[in-house]
């Protein structure tokens, strides 16, 4: 009994106000996305991206998918990223300490948002020249577990502008509706609500490297 009190008391007393994770549950309370840069640090970025090179070399990577009954030649028109899932069980120490700051997000924001977020899922992404993601929404029909969408970008320092591969996000309603253009730096993440937001990544005039994945309910 009085460890259990003890334990409580210090886990409120333990528990650390975290800025950016203020931030993020602020942007995501009121415009239903959030952009962070630096989220993770160069360091760890160039790791991540040699992860997925290696990983890419080896011909780990599939094309993506959307749906089961869609043949290989609509699903270029839709989308042309290649993908490889990463498995928390089997990461490397790039993949380790990607996850670590992913499940130190996850639980700030159970603890202070009731989110209940018990599941995630994240995948390598990367977009040869020229191909581009239309216009979509993350969550499937009769699935909904999908709560909180999250890409991170893997690109060299000296990413431009110019090389296209936007994330586009289409805010508000049909009538009113705006567009939210974000470039995909190095380190910068994206955090937006997997059921509402719809989104599309612009062609790319060099190869786009990331990570994206969901937090979910179940
Ligand atoms: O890479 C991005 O910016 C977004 C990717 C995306 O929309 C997806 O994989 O569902
Ligand atoms: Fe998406």
């Amino acid at each position: 009994m009085i460890e259990a009190i003890q334990n409580q008391l210090f886990e409120e007393i333990s528990f650390v106000e975290n800025p950016v994770y203020e931030q993020i549950i602020q942007d995501i309370g009121l415009k239903k996305f959030s952009v962070i840069d630096d989220f993770f640090s160069s360091e760890i970025v160039s790791h991540l991206r040699q992860s997925l090179l290696n990983k890419h070399e080896e011909n780990h990577f599939r094309k993506a998918a959307i749906g089961n009954r869609v043949n290989e030649l609509i699903l270029k028109s839709i989308r042309g990223d290649h993908i490889l899932w990463i498995d928390e069980m089997t990461a490397n120490t790039a993949e380790s300490l990607f996850f670590n700051q992913i499940n130190d997000l996850v639980s700030y924001l159970n603890k202070t948002c009731f989110m209940g977020i018990l599941q995630k899922e994240f995948h390598y992404a990367l977009y040869p020249k020229g191909t581009f993601y239309k216009r979509h929404i993350d969550t499937f029909q009769n699935d909904d577990r999908r709560k909180l969408s999250f890409v991170c970008y893997l690109n060299t320092e000296d990413w431009n502008p110019e090389n296209g591969g936007e994330l586009v996000l289409y805010l508000g309603e049909k009538a009113m509706e705006t567009e939210k253009i974000i470039y995909p730096f190095p380190g910068r993440i994206v955090i937006f609500e997997s059921q509402i937001i719809e989104h599309e990544v612009k062609p790319v005039e060099i190869e786009r490297f990331s990570i994206t994945g969901w937090l979910k309910t179940r």
